[in-house]
């Protein structure tokens, strides 16, 4: 059998990054084709281009030159002549780069700027393993009508998990999906104990090592607000049968209960090498993909209720997927402004869903879902984000 091909998106990330440890890994099974990042690391980004052979590779923003210079210069490094694969620049490119001819689209992109690309992917009938939830929850009923079924596998560890548990259920049988959060690194605070908490503090993740947004957002769990979204259009769970329970171990990585009272859980020690094998493999299994649970070792794993009132994200998120429409696309703009606004010292932690509420409460849903109500949406939530941030300094 021919190895699958890869197109990864988001490559420089860390999501990327563990990708092609995977193909790495499995060369028989995977071969990238081609890659796309934001253009903030080209270096490393001309390092995969070499190491992978990539046919094609996109950047953001960035020099084309520095990029081909830097590419040449690896090239010559590992002894590689004639390497000349085609450049992409611009806000488009990891757009084109999707369209790429392969099997495979990993979207590893951060934020809502994933949307295109997704699509794109979708659109060319190569399957999307999908790592960048930002454009399911935004894009909504607009990314499901574009995906045939089974088209899109989940890369994210808790919708791995239950896509995993499904795996042998009909519809009919499930009763709830439950999905399980770390708490993040202030789990056990109170709100009043979050207030002065810092940018170092919210990025000392307890158990995953991952990009800027989506520590931040376990932090003040909009993580799980926004996986919540997600579960519920992925496996079309309404939203009241998707509960959230707090395992700080992230051993487990979600469950799904069952009709008859019978949950089934997927669980194995945190390594996201496992769900992006099993997002590019599906639905056949890598081998060693990652290392299971050692039980020659005493273990606990224990499980918690979330408490609201000191994380309200949960809440409010569910509260803006039933309003439906492009209040979800609002809901992740103003987090991913606020997110911003908090790293840059400007505002405190609890600003951030403080600010997401207010914001969502002053919106008017666009009636159609459309690539361009949902962009208007997001532009809107931006700004009305960025004037109340103004006047809220630290
Ligand atoms: N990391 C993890 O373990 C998990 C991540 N996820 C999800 O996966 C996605 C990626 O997360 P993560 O890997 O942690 O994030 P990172 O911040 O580590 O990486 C983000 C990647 O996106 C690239 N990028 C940024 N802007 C653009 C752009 N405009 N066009 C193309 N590429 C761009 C970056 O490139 P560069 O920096 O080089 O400019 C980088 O390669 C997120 O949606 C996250 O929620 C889900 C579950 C687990
Ligand atoms: C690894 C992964 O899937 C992350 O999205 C993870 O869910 C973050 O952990 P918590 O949001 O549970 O802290
Ligand atoms: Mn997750």
């Amino acid at each position: 059998m021919q190895p699958r091909k890869i197109v990864i998106l988001g490559s420089t990330g860390s999501i990327g990054t563990q990708a092609i440890d995977v193909v790495d890994g499995a060369p028989h099974l995977f071969e990238v084709v081609a890659l796309s990042a934001g253009g903030g690391n080209l270096e490393l980004l001309a390092h995969q281009a070499v190491h992978t052979r990539a046919l094609a590779v996109g950047i953001a923003h960035g020099d084309p030159e520095a990029l081909q210079n830097l590419i040449d210069a690896a090239a010559a490094r590992s002894g590689l002549r004639n390497f000349a694969p085609e450049i992409f620049v611009g806000p488009d490119a990891s757009t084109r780069i999707a369209e790429v001819e392969c099997d495979v689209v990993l979207n590893g992109i951060t934020g809502s700027i994933g949307l295109a690309p997704t699509l794109a992917a979708l659109a060319s009938g190569a399957t999307l393993a999908l790592a960048n939830k930002e454009s399911l929850i935004v894009g909504g009923a607009l990314v499901k009508a574009a995906a045939r079924p089974g088209q899109i596998v989940p890369v994210d560890s808790e919708h791995s998990a239950i896509a995993q548990c499904l795996r042998s259920g009909t519809e009919q049988e499930v009763e709830k999906l439950i999905l399980t959060a770390s708490g993040g690194p202030f789990r056990g605070r109170s709100r009043q104990q979050l207030h002065d908490v810092t940018p170092a503090e919210a990025l000392a993740h307890p158990t995953w090592d991952m990009g800027l947004m989506v520590t931040t957002n376990s932090a003040s769990l909009v993580n799980k607000g926004l996986e919540v979204i997600e579960a519920h259009l992925l496996f079309d769970v309404p939203l009241d049968r998707i509960d959230v329970v707090v395992h700080p171990q992230s051993v487990v990585h979600s469950m799904v209960q069952f009709v008859d009272g019978s949950i089934i859980a997927q669980a194995s020690p945190p390594d996201m090498r496992l769900p992006i094998a099993l997002g590019l493999g599906w639905p056949g299994r890598v081998p060693k993909a990652a290392q299971p649970c050692d039980w020659t070792q005493a273990t606990s794993w224990t499980f918690e209720p979330l408490d609201s009132v000191a994380f309200p994200a949960v809440e409010l998120a569910k509260e803006a997927a039933k309003q439906g429409s492009t209040y979800p696309a609002v809901f992740n703009a103003a987090n991913e402004e606020a997110v911003e606004a908090f790293h840059a010292g400007r505002i405190r932690f609890t600003d951030i869903v403080d600010t997401v509420e207010s914001v969502l409460s002053e919106h008017s849903g666009s009636s159609e879902l459309t690539v361009e109500s949902v962009l208007d949406a997001e532009s809107w939530a931006r700004t009305r984000t960025h004037d109340r941030l103004a006047n809220s300094a630290v």
